[in-house]
């Protein structure tokens, strides 16, 4: 018999003809590697695929953000407006630019021949070590990069805590899959290809130390190829696509709030380590409606009440249920009972 996730179990609780949870439809599945106390017994009595629904439920990683985008586009500027307005959550900026190879000396005697725009120019393999390491709930120290010698700092290094939110920031986090299988939310800047331009212009040649004949050489050469090939391909990867970047508050506003909605649940989490959040699903909304909806008559208020009251306590009873099969096993195995 196909295992049954737990969404599917609340969704058919939830449905029009909810007779209760048959709980016996559920089989247990093999045990994987526990992380916590909590996360220990739920990954050993659900599936895979309700183990990966309940951790949806119940994040218990680091909330992780991709922002790609051609150059200039304004990705830096959406981060920071992100981090302004989300002031009451740890959040942590990573750029990609950080994970830049030194150049060589020889690379450095023809840099004007160097493909800065290319995936090749990036140590993904480090960007990697870091972002897993950060996910995990480690701190990482992170190179710093100067766009004015191409190199990295030997010295020194960025220190980057451990937070609620990670968000990775650069042109091509898209790209590599490995990468992009880290995020929890991809965010795409799309801005004009000639806004772009002139927006470049000026920063590296204000604060690249550049000059506007090489700008516009390396512009020519890579870095608009580099976007068509390699950037813009990557855009269908994206959740969110914001025009305009930085000018587009309701976007960016729409998206502080569902990072917020995200943090709540993991709030509420790292409080209650016990706490099962059950997924919200189309039909749970729109019961939680119906019950606030002042004008809803008394027999449906009981109708929808008594169907929402029921899959909190079948939900509980599933869980007890199998609490109570895993400490029989368990003290089966410590020689307790026969
Ligand atoms: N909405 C905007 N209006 C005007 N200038 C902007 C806007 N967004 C970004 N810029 C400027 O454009 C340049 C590139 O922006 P940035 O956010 O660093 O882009 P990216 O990170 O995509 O390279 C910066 O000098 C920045 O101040
Ligand atoms: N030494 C370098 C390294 C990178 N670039 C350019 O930077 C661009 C990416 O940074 P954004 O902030 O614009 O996203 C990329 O297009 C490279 O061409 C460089 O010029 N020199």
């Amino acid at each position: 018999m196909p295992e049954k996730s737990m969404d599917e179990v609340m969704e058919a609780a939830a449905g029009a003809h909810f007779s209760g949870l048959r709980l016996d439809s559920l089989r247990l599945s093999s045990p994987s590697t526990p992380s916590s106390p909590s996360s220990a017994r739920a990954s050993q009595v659900l599936s895979p695929e309700s183990a990966s629904s309940a951790a949806a439920a119940a994040p218990r990683q680091p909330f992780l953000i991709g922002v790609s985008g051609g150059t200039a586009s304004g990705k830096t500027t959406v981060c920071d407006m992100i981090i302004q307005q989300l002031h009451d959550h740890r959040v942590v900026l990573v750029n990609q630019d950080s994970f830049y190879r030194g150049l060589t000396a020889e690379e450095s005697k023809h840099v004007q021949d160097y493909n800065f725009d290319h995936p090749d120019a990036f140590d993904t393999e480090q960007l990697l070590e870091c972002m897993g390491k950060l996910k995990s709930g480690h701190s990482v120290n992170v190179p710093i990069y100067d766009f004015k010698n191409h190199r990295r700092c030997s010295e020194s290094f960025r220190k980057v805590n451990a937070s609620d939110v990670i968000i990775l920031e650069g042109i091509l986090v898209f790209h590599d899959p490995q990468v992009r299988n880290l995020m929890d939310m991809k965010i795409f800047v799309d801005t004009d290809a000639d806004i772009r331009l002139a927006r470049r212009i000026r920063r590296d040649t204000v604060e690249r130390g550049r000059d506007v004949s090489s700008v516009l050489e390396q512009y020519g050469r890579f870095v608009k190829p580099a976007f068509d090939d390699f950037v813009l391909p990557s855009k269908k990867y994206a959740d969110v696509i914001i025009p305009r970047g930085g000018d587009n508050h309701v976007a960016i506003d729409l998206i502080v709030q569902h990072i917020r909605t995200k943090l709540g649940l993991h709030d509420l989490c790292k409080i209650y380590t016990n706490v099962y959040v059950i997924q919200s699903t189309f039909q749970i909304r729109g019961m939680h409606t119906l019950i606030r909806d002042r004008d809803i008559t008394t027999p449906d208020f009981v109708f929808y009440s008594d169907r929402l009251i029921r899959l909190v306590i079948s939900t509980s009873i599933f869980f007890s249920n199998l609490w109570i099969q895993i400490d029989t096993i368990t003290a089966m195995k410590l020689g307790l009972l026969s």
